[in-house]
């Protein structure tokens, strides 16, 4: 048969979809009023939370919340103005393109493990600007300034990117105390990391796919910083790699909700105690879809390592530490081209015995 899609987006005969989908029912829904309501203050509240999330993260990586606090119009305004630009003309988009000096702004060629994603891309970070380092070798001190490139349509763009980012990132810092606590640390035991941060957020549009029992909106990969917090509209198409039995389940959409997932960054913390999970989008072909994932990522400098706290007697770090500014320009790097070779993973550093 011949084929509609450029050979580029073609998934090897493994890690194309499945026909039929099964519903991840078993991903972990997860209540928040409590964070937001009078009975903020109650021990029982808080502990019962605490553990609903360390049971989610470690047996699934991932869990929906509801009730999360970040006003509802935030989300409606980033969407619409996403949805104003990704309709743009290719050429008014290559406008604010990504390219080899400059990793934000819209890109529509990034490559998962080297085959091409079904989708585009708008990337902006946090903090205006961000910092990593300007290169991959590890005795460099140069640092490279990464500056958001707005685009002049739709006039709102950049307020509505920066108003949404500044509403999740609260909800972040929240987690990352909830996970903590979890792991029976100190609320604000990973809050320095984030001081300086290089946390970005990407708008994702995944077009309508001719064929999308060859190609992936995204391909199977984890996620390398800390933490992600998606939005998804109704459209569906995120696929979780099951613990249980390495199945890919369907993570159903939940209106006003958030998609956390954990990633490489608390893996490493917790010492394996949480995993970050294998995920992947599955695009179709009558149905555009929009995504917002907020990747809340430490400062460049931060020098991830297993919590020397969490470490029992016997047990030893499965990690050697690794810069996480260089773990990060290497990712990006990697993803910008076609490459021979593997781009960097959490498991080259794992430590072998
Ligand atoms: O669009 C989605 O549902 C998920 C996207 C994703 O996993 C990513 O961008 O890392
Ligand atoms: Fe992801």
């Amino acid at each position: 048969m011949a084929c509609m899609v450029d050979s580029a987006f073609i998934q090897a005969s493994e890690h194309r979809p499945k026909v039929s989908i099964l519903e991840a029912g078993g991903i972990p829904l997860i209540d928040l009023s409590t964070l937001n309501s009078s009975n903020s203050n109650s021990p029982e509240a808080l502990s019962g939370l605490v553990a609903e999330i360390g049971a989610a993260c470690k047996d699934w990586g991932f869990f929906q919340v509801i009730n999360h606090g970040v006003p509802l119009q935030l989300q409606e305004r980033i969407e619409s103005a996403a949805r104003k630009f990704f309709a743009l003309p290719l050429e008014e988009k290559r406008k604010v393109r990504r390219d080899e000096e400059n990793p934000l702004g819209y890109y529509d060629t990034e490559h998962t493990k080297n085959v091409r994603d079904w989708k585009e891309v708008f990337d902006f970070t946090l903090e205006e600007p961000a910092f990593i380092p300007a290169s991959q070798e590890p005795h460099s001190q140069e640092f490279q300034t990464l500056n958001n490139q707005w685009p002049h349509y739709p006039p709102e763009m950049r307020e509505a990117c920066m108003e949404y980012a500044r509403g999740v990132e609260k909800l972040a810092y929240k987690f990352l105390e909830l996970i903590s606590l979890s792991l029976n640390l100190p609320p604000g035991r990973f809050k320095g990391f984030f001081k300086d941060q290089t946390t970005f957020i990407r708008l994702n549009h995944y077009p309508p796919c001719p064929e999308p029992q060859l190609a992936l909106g995204v391909g199977r990969h984890k996620d390398g910083g800390a933490l992600t917090i998606l939005a998804q509209d109704d459209v569906g198409g995120l696929e979780v790699k099951r613990k249980t039995d390495g199945e890919w389940v369907r993570v159903k959409p939940i209106p006003n909700s958030y998609i956390i997932n954990v990633g490489d960054i608390i893996q490493v913390w917790s010492n394996d105690k949480y995993e970050s999970v294998e995920h992947r989008v599955v695009v179709n072909s009558q149905k555009e879809r929009f995504s917002i994932p907020f990747f809340f990522n430490p400062a460049h400098s931060v020098m991830v390592k297993p919590m020397e706290e969490l470490l029992e007697e016997n047990d030893t770090p499965k990690y050697e530490e690794y810069n996480w500014g260089r773990f990060f320009k290497s990712r990006k790097d990697s993803n910008f081209k076609k490459q021979a070779v593997e781009n960097v993973q959490i498991y080259h550093f794992r430590v072998t015995k």
